[in-house]
């Protein structure tokens, strides 16, 4: 491989491609997006009077003006503009946007349209968190949670349905054979897979929730799956004996989550099933610390999630809720909110911005990271070529062996068979971002591959 190809990576992708998705998505979805939150904050007003008084009601007019202000600025293109709200992350904020600067050509001023995609678009969703720093008291007031409760609510039926499953085949667990096991691993697999296609983000905040039962249609959704890598992380997690004798030691698995709602659902299920037959012996989930991107999980949507199922009035449901609390009462499970995963960065760049946070993961045995902008900032959010290897696009970040678990819906995709692209652009134009592709993607660092025999 020539030396540049390894050092000179391709463009970000950007909306200073006119009719790009990133130039459709920045033109379109993200003041839409904002005028959302706008209009939530306004319904707002008299529960922010009853519980704050005038200051209250003073609060939201100041959030509003803010919040209205980087909606022109966005919507007329004006100059990116420096963090003001010193957070603990302001300042790594503000460094970015300066190494943005720096690499805008003829000194133009870091912008929303030419800028790259992944960076203005973090930064919308950082700007609408400064806008209610600076509107004490209603700071902590999370703008999507609406939207995220609902989405819980409006899939009930599927999520009673995924508890019902779970639980009846934990029931049956005592003469589990590896085959049972893989089977059953590998459908809630699938499930945690496709609850990525509910995200509020890229519908706008429209409702987009689960209705029908997952496990029915996981067969007829086998064939939109462009790279199932499945076995090698049923490999992972079957092969990591301890040392020497025959009983596992029981492996760490990290889950890097998307979205609140059904999709933390089907990721809280996969967790137990691994955790309850003996797969994992600890999982550590990794949500946001702040409002992100309309549907991504914080700690309060983690902490709902598991007390609304064991609220539940349905047996199944509320067990599986029960089961839950336990195994974060007893240190199995625990919630994690490392301020990087809001941070614009690629995730190379975690070394040098964030190595605490590296070598965390360094610790774990597997990495599932799920959905679409992990995806995005796995690979750099780069135009690479499909057929480019995953391991080239991570560009060296690979602290543990790692899967994506991500449907299609923002245009980068690597590690494609030569003409699979060429064959689904020819099929489906939208095959990028239509949410109906999706991909089980591994990349393993090389002392784990010797290991597998791989
Ligand atoms: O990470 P998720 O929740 O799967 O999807 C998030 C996302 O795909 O929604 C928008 C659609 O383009 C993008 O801005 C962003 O990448
Ligand atoms: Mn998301």
């Amino acid at each position: 491989m020539a030396a540049d190809q390894v050092l000179i990576p391709p463009p970000s992708l950007s909306a200073k491609y006119e009719g790009s998705f990133a130039y459709l998505t920045v033109r379109d979805r993200l003041p839409m997006i904002l005028t959302k939150v706008i209009d939530t904050i306004h319904r707002n007003k008299n529960n922010f009077f009853e519980k704050h008084g005038e200051v209250g009601v003073e609060a939201e007019k100041r959030a509003i003006s803010f919040l209205s202000k980087l909606r022109n600025e966005l919507q007329t293109d004006k100059p990116v503009l420096l963090l003001t709200d010193s957070a603990d992350d302001t300042e790594a904020w503000n460094r970015y946007m300066q190494r943005q600067q720096d690499l805008m050509e003829d000194r133009q001023p870091v912008s929303w349209f030419k800028s790259p995609w992944l960076y203005v678009e973090c930064y919308m969703y950082r700007r609408i968190q400064e806008a209610l720093w600076l509107s004490p008291p209603i700071s902590d007031f999370d703008a999507f949670k609406e939207g995220k409760t609902s989405g819980f609510f409006e899939s009930q039926q599927a999520i009673i349905s995924l508890c019902t499953y779970l639980r009846e085949i934990l029931a049956s667990t005592d003469n589990a054979s590896k085959k049972w096991l893989f089977e059953h691993f590998f459908r809630l697999l699938q499930v945690s897979l496709w609850g990525n296609r509910c995200d509020l983000s890229i519908s706008a905040g429209q409702e987009n929730s689960q209705k029908s039962n997952p496990m029915d249609c996981l067969a007829d959704l086998q064939q939109f799956i462009l790279v199932d890598d499945s076995d090698k992380v049923w490999s992972i997690l079957t092969s990591a004996q301890g040392s020497g004798g025959s009983e596992k030691t029981g492996i760490r698995v990290d889950i890097i989550l998307d979205n609140a709602g059904f999709e933390l659902v089907t990721d809280l299920v996969l967790a137990d099933f691994m955790v309850s037959v003996g797969l994992a012996k600890e999982v550590r989930f990794h949500g946001k610390s702040i409002p992100w991107y309309v549907s991504d999980v914080n700690k309060q949507d983690f902490d709902w999630t598991i007390s609304q199922t064991t609220a539940s009035n349905h047996k199944h449901m509320s067990s599986c809720g029960v089961q839950w609390k336990r195994h974060v009462k007893d240190g199995a499970w625990s919630y994690h909110d490392h301020r990087f995963w809001t941070l614009p960065h690629e995730f190379c760049d975690m070394p040098a911005e964030a190595a605490d946070l590296y070598s965390t993961l360094q610790g774990s045995d597997l990495i599932l990271f799920k959905g679409d902008l992990n995806y995005r900032r796995l690979t750099g959010d780069r135009m690479w070529e499909h057929t480019v290897p995953f391991e080239r696009a991570l560009r060296g970040f690979l602290p543990a062996p790692l899967c994506s678990l991500r449907t299609l819906k923002a245009n980068v995709q690597v590690g494609l068979q030569p003409g699979q692209a060429e064959k689904l652009a020819s099929q489906d134009p939208e095959w990028m971002i239509s949410g109906k592709y999706a991909v089980i993607q591994f990349c393993s660092p090389l002392k784990e591959q010797q290991q597998q025999g791989s």
